[in-house]
């Protein structure tokens, strides 16, 4: 019988080549830079115990996360805040200030407490719009457009204010109209709000930023430099590891027809948990997405239907034996998920304790069931509806899987509460990888249409519905705001997660809206990835 033929997606090599990643320094490590953090960080913390002022406060904070060192003042935060909320009612801050209550009301929703959109009734007139003095107000609305991203569903209030000011500081940033320090916050606020950004990648933007400022805090600056590089060499250092393993598995080399892209794939881990105590988690968390992209490439690029038939059953069954009826390029594959899954549930078992194979098996059965769903569909040549294609793709997307992951990962103690949700798939999972899929598809869906792949959920759309491309991308926008609206209700929820998992879902879904912003990050090897990866794992903060 004559040969299947296969697609191509022609993926380039790696630009970043192994020997290059092991030759990376290691330097910010040792004593004198931890002694010297640790002196700024007592400093910090006594300016924080000893600012009065609810304002100043807000400020202090806002600039702490935004530099990317508030993990490090946790405890510090949560008792400000709380007092904060308990006392707000009397404090001024939010009576006559838009600038000040919107980052009030910003800060509480996002410390998951439920202050109410109805502090902004002093700010709209009779009709319910903004007052129209308000608009001459920049550094207001600018902060209300980010805190409107905090808005649940049904939020009417929030949901016009974030409508009108977009639009209206978009017309002023033309029209040149906002001075030039405020101008740069209000194009980085218009091309990404500060909610849905990845916080490592913000610290990074924001440092440079502080640095220019006439009010900045220079042992506030020393600290969040030194603490930036001091945990890129720890970053640097799981990037090493992570590297050599997937050398060692020799998969790039193996399955030329699947993207090698180790670099990009250690980068999304560093967008999901940058804390320097989560080593072991991204290197772990490297491995499973180098064997989902390697996998999904088997699934959308070089398997037969009858080959990924054979494939999903073996993962169902989990079972070596399954191998037999598996051509060479599937062995390689299974076995190299098999090995690393099979040690990974040794990890836990012997440092936790904990039972984890039955939940990651069925995590991997149920996404290699969901790829070939999608496989069925292409060949059988089948469009479905939106809603039909969306069933199926929040799984496909792989964030459920890889969130199954990260609960034994990262979570102590492991409660069979939380892994009854992990198993029926809690709604945080769920709006997680659903923002992952959706911005997924409007980075690669153009160059997975050409290669030949399942449609996507704007070709779904459009094939529904007879929008045009243009429309379609607006309408799966739309649906990314509204995802957004049911995460950050159930972000805040009860829940058997703890606050660092759920953080670490919400930044898979912001890691995804970075990653995709100018088209397919993951795949193409293009400046945006480039520039973002010599930023955050190559070089030091000056
Ligand atoms: C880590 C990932 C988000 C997951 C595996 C590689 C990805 C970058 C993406 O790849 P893609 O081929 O775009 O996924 P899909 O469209 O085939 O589901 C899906
Ligand atoms: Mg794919
Ligand atoms: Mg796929
Ligand atoms: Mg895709």
């Amino acid at each position: 019988d004559q040969a299947p033929i296969r697609r191509s997606a022609n993926y380039q090599p790696p630009i970043w080549a192994h020997d290059y990643v092991q030759s990376l320094t290691s330097d910010y490590q040792g004593s004198k830079y931890t002694e010297r953090s640790d002196e700024l960080k007592r400093h910090m913390k006594m300016m924080l115990e000893e600012e009065a002022e609810p304002l100043d406060q807000l400020e202090l904070i806002d600039n702490l996360q935004r530099l990317g060192v508030s993990y490090q003042f946790e405890d510090e935060i949560k008792s400000v805040m709380e007092n904060i909320y308990n006392n707000g009612s009397d404090d001024k801050w939010h009576k006559e200030d838009l600038y000040a209550t919107a980052l009030g009301f910003r800060l509480l929703r996002q410390h998951g407490y439920n202050v109410s959109q109805e502090i902004f009734n002093s700010f709209r007139n009779s009709e319910g719009n903004l007052k129209p003095n308000l608009c001459e107000d920049t550094k207001g609305m600018l902060s209300l457009y980010e805190a409107s991203h905090l808005a649940v569903g049904g939020e009417s209030v929030l949901e016009k204010a974030r409508e009108f000011i977009t639009k209206h500081l978009k017309e002023k940033l033309d029209e040149q109209k906002i001075d030039q320090n405020l101008a740069i916050f209000v194009d980085h606020a218009l091309e990404l709000p500060l909610h849905w950004r990845v916080p490592r990648l913000e610290a990074r933007w924001f440092i440079e930023m502080y640095e220019k400022r006439p009010e900045m805090n220079p042992i506030l600056l020393e600290l969040a430099k030194l603490d930036f590089n001091v945990v890129q060499a720890i970053h640097r250092s799981d990037l090493k590891f992570a590297s050599r393993w997937w050398k060692g598995t020799g998969l790039g080399e193996k399955l030329k027809f699947a993207r090698d892209r180790l670099m990009e794939n250690f980068l999304w881990t560093v967008g999901v948990i940058f804390e320097p105590q989560y080593g072991y988690c991204r290197r772990m968390l490297t491995k499973i997405n180098a064997l989902v992209t390697t996998i999904d490439d088997v699934y959308d690029v070089y398997g037969t239907l009858d080959e990924l038939q054979f494939f999903t059953n073996a993962v169902d069954r989990w079972d070596i034996n399954a191998m037999e009826q598996l051509p060479e390029y599937m062995q390689i594959c299974f076995l190299a998920l098999y090995n690393s899954i099979n040690e990974m549930a040794y990890d836990s078992l012997t440092e936790q304790g904990v039972q984890s194979i039955s939940y990651l098996r069925k995590g991997w059965a149920d996404l290699c069931k969901s790829y070939l769903q999608e496989a069925n569909w292409y060949f059988n040549g089948y469009t479905p509806t939106l809603e039909e294609y969306l069933e199926n793709a929040w799984v496909s997307i792989s964030a459920p899987l890889i969130l199954v992951h990260l609960y034994f990962l990262a979570s102590n103690p492991i409660t069979t509460e939380a892994l009854e949700c992990l198993d029926k798939y809690h709604d945080i999972i769920r709006w997680s990888s659903m923002i992952l899929r959706l911005a997924d598809d409007l980075g690669t869906s153009s160059d997975e249409m050409k290669r030949g792949d399942v449609p996507k959920s704007i070709q779904c759309y459009m094939n529904q519905t007879g929008a045009s491309e243009e429309d379609a991308r607006e309408h799966i926008r739309f649906l990314i705001r509204e995802t957004w609206k049911k995460l950050n209700e159930d972000r805040v929820a009860d829940s058997p997660f703890s606050q660092s998992f759920i953080a670490m879902a919400v930044n898979l879904g912001r890691m995804a809206q970075c990653m995709y912003q100018h088209g397919d990050g993951h795949a193409s090897q293009g400046s945006a990835t480039k520039e973002r990866i010599l930023a955050l794992l190559i070089e030091p903060i000056p």
